[in-house]
């Protein structure tokens, strides 16, 4: 048995991804939850004629649609209007997103859990911070999907130079998941022969990628559709590791370094940091490995060092958010 738990199903972004991961041969179950209409989305998409089966879970059912998740995937929250910063969502989605890492501490701790969530450079951290207190934290689970940057990345760098594949041309994306703290490794990219202008400005897109669906959006939410795609493919990257065993399988995403404690000893002694966004490698736990940085050009090294200030201040944020007394 299978059973990927979607929380916020019913959402701009949950709706799509449901769609996508109902057509995973390796789910068996999916299971959608929200707190608005889960049960009519799950009656719609349950009459797709492939083989796992659907079942909706409204605001009271939390502990059915999580319990025994093999992955728990979070897209629950409120999104960006025009004028706000990732960092503005956390009053509200800081408190979805604790409640639903105690769900899962209760009712499937041995869970891998994905978070989509925004700010997720925060909400990772509370995630972890919760499932820790409830004594069931494996830093080799718990992943924030930043796999929308790496998505973006090679999308844009296509548009300015069509030798570059979009579909085959993964491009590292380090850091975290908002402004300058999304650092694209552009110089890595085979046969990349950009300007130093076409640098920056391709830095930036992507940097501000988030900001342009948005703006173009003008109030009604942020990337929803792009987001599922790239939530979809982060998710059949951890179960084609986790559940069909393919070995080898690496994407960029936003971990506590302590699923690697070993090849990240000496990054964090120099940065302390805690958490950050890297080429992952995963096994059949999660994480499997780490990889090194990839060796970063002067004009990234720069884009590094600008970011490491304000990742540190939003995973302190987030920590913090789990006190002593939290109600967890
Ligand atoms: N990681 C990334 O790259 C991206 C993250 N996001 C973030 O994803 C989140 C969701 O965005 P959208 O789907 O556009 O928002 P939305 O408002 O369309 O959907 C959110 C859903 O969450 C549900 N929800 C709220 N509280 C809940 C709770 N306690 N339990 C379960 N469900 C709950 C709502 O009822 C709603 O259906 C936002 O925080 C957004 O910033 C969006 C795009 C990219
Ligand atoms: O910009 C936002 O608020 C949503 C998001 O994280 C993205 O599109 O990268």
């Amino acid at each position: 048995m299978v059973k990927v738990t979607i929380c916020g199903a019913a959402g701009g972004i949950g709706q799509p991804l449901a769609l996508l991961l109902k057509q995973s041969e390796l789910i068996t179950h999916l299971a959608l939850y929200d707190v608005v209409n889960a049960l009519g989305v799950a009656a719609d998409l349950s009459h797709i004629n492939t083989r796992s089966n659907v079942t909706g879970h409204g605001k009271e059912d939390m502990d059915e649609a999580l319990k025994n998740a093999h992955t728990v995937v979070i897209p629950a929250g409120v999104p960006r209007k025009p004028g706000m910063t990732r960092d503005d969502l956390f009053k509200i989605n800081a408190g979805i997103v604790r409640d639903l890492a105690a769900g899962i501490a209760k009712n499937c701790p041995e869970a891998h859990v994905l978070i989509i969530s925004n700010p997720v450079n925060s909400t990772v951290p509370i995630v972890c911070e919760v499932l820790k207190k409830h004594g069931v934290f494996n830093p080799k689970k718990v992943f924030g999907i930043s796999t929308l940057d790496v998505v973006r990345s090679s999308r844009f760098a296509f548009e300015i130079n069509n030798a570059i594949d979009p579909q085959s041309t993964r491009v590292t994306v380090i850091g975290g998941h908002s402004g300058v703290t999304i650092v694209p490794v552009l110089s890595q990219i085979p046969g990349q022969t950009f300007t130093k202008e076409q640098l920056e400005a391709l830095t930036h897109r992507i940097q501000y990628g988030g900001d342009e669906v948005v703006k173009a959006k003008d109030g009604a939410g942020s990337a929803t559709l792009s987001m599922a795609h790239a939530g979809a493919r982060f998710t059949n990257v951890i179960l084609q590791a986790t559940v069909a065993g393919k070995a080898g399988l690496i994407e960029s995403t936003f971990v506590n370094l302590e699923a690697d404690p070993e090849s990240t000893a000496g990054f964090r002694a120099k940065t302390h940091l805690d958490y950050f966004a890297q080429d992952v490698e995963f096994g059949r736990e999660g994480v499997s490995k780490i990889l090194p940085l990839p060796t970063l050009s002067d004009y990234e090294q720069l884009l590094l060092g600008a970011a490491i200030p304000e990742l540190k201040v939003n995973i302190i944020k987030g920590a913090a958010f789990i006190t002593d007394d939290a109600k967890i």
